[in-house]
């Protein structure tokens, strides 16, 4: 019966860390994850001039409401798209020349929808290769707010950048979306500038943020649901029981609604008010299920899915081809090296019932979720290896000592 603390949540961090950062005083952050997108997020503070206090269970960030304390900067993102997108929002309040860069995978991934509302809204912005990737560099000024339109319909992250933002400008801001994905992830924003002192009205598809700033706080950062995906998975796949104690019924992140879909493949859930297991009944159907509102964990799902007893059909994940890897070609590459007959679209997949084969190395593609999505199926597949296992230091360094012995919990 093996309970598993999981580390803390990514998105909650890199919130957290930008809210702190904002504020007017000193935030404590309680439990932050400590991985490389999340490190990579604080060094990024560090080198905008913000003090950022780390000890292994708390970060301590001195807000800064009037911007970074230097006048130049030179950040580099590393693999984090939280960073490479929400860091450039901060700095367009402040006052002074800052660029930013970003790994090859990252430089790779669309930003335009971003810089452009940023540009709209007279943030003086260039793009030093390649319009709306990294590199790039913002001559900050602050930001007068006012209106504003964005595309969201490839990463609701340029929407949380902008809302971010919001209250620093000076007359607050009205962003109007013509298209979103990954919903819950504003609504994790909204919750968490809540928490800051900043309450964000709607309008329909318009979202009101008022001036003022936010207050600092004390914050304690939830375990990261997207990371609890693969050990719910592995529950449900080997007929064991997972226990994730801090992800419960009033819990942040949309990705929870990962054991829905398990639950609708026959395993059995249990949600607590601050606890939530998941025990495998033997049997795991297949299903068609729409996975825009949860993409990250779609991967997860696709790599268990030939173990179901009917086809696996993951609908509406366009935009999982501009993660850290096109995760649809990418899930659909690995099945074929198991032997699992599989066919994609432009924002589908479809698996097989099938017998993966073992002994099969999986390409990773530098991305963290391909890697520890098929580490769930090794537990079915013995001798599964990976081309490059180290790139879950992006969310969870310790992932492979952490699997290993709930692989041998579970028997
Ligand atoms: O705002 C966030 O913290 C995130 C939003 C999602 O991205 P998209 O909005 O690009 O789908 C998610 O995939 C990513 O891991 C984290
Ligand atoms: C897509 C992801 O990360 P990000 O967009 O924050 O780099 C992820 O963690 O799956």
């Amino acid at each position: 019966m093996p309970v598993v603390d999981i580390p803390g949540s990514k998105s909650i961090t890199a919130r957290a860390l930008f809210l702190a950062a904002a504020a007017d005083g000193v935030t404590t952050l309680v439990r932050p994850l400590r991985s490389d997108d999340t490190e990579g997020f604080a060094e990024g503070l560090v080198r905008l001039g913000y003090r950022v206090g780390r000890t292994p269970d708390t970060w301590q960030v001195d807000g800064r409401p009037e911007g970074p304390a230097v006048t130049e900067a030179d950040v580099y993102c590393r693999d984090g798209a939280t960073t490479a997108r929400f860091l450039p929002a901060l700095a367009a309040a402040g006052h002074g020349t800052y660029r930013f860069d970003a790994s090859e995978q990252m430089r790779r991934r669309p930003l335009l929808p971003l810089t452009r509302a940023l540009r709209d809204l007279g943030v003086k912005l260039r793009h030093e290769e390649k319009e709306g990737h990294h590199p790039l560099t913002v001559e900050a000024a602050g930001v007068e707010g006012g209106e504003v339109t964005l595309d969201a319909g490839l990463s609701s992250q340029y929407l949380t950048a902008l809302l971010l933002l919001g209250p620093l400008t000076r007359q607050g801001l009205r962003i109007t979306v013509t298209d979103l994905v990954s919903v819950p992830y504003v609504e994790i924003t909204l919750a968490m500038m809540r928490a800051f002192g900043v309450r964000v009205s709607r309008e329909g598809d318009t979202f009101v943020v008022p001036p003022g700033g936010y207050r600092a706080t004390t914050y304690a950062i939830e375990p990261d649901a997207s990371t609890a995906s693969y050990f719910f998975a592995a529950a449900a796949l080997t007929g064991g029981e997972v226990t994730v104690p801090g992800l419960g019924e009033g819990a942040l992140q949309g990705d929870l609604a990962f054991v829905d879909v398990l639950r609708r493949m026959g395993a059995h859930v249990e949600t607590g008010a601050d606890r939530t297991t998941v025990r495998g009944t033997g049997e795991l159907r297949g299903l068609t299920v729409n996975m825009r509102d949860i993409s990250d964990t779609m991967p997860t799902l696709a790599a268990i899915a030939p173990y179901a007893s009917g086809p696996v059909r993951i609908e509406d994940v366009a935009n999982t081809r501009v993660k850290e890897c096109d995760r649809l070609e990418a899930c659909a590459e690995n099945l074929r090296r198991l032997g699992v007959a599989v066919e994609t679209g432009p924002d589908w997949i479809e698996i097989q019932p099938g017998t993966p084969a073992s002994g099969v190395e999986i390409k990773s593609y530098g991305d963290h979720r391909i890697v520890m999505s098929f580490a769930v199926a090794g537990l079915r597949a013995p001798g599964i290896s990976f081309d490059d296992p180290g790139c879950v230091r992006k969310t969870f360094p310790g992932f492979h000592e952490e699997f290993a012995a709930l692989r041998a919990a579970l028997g």
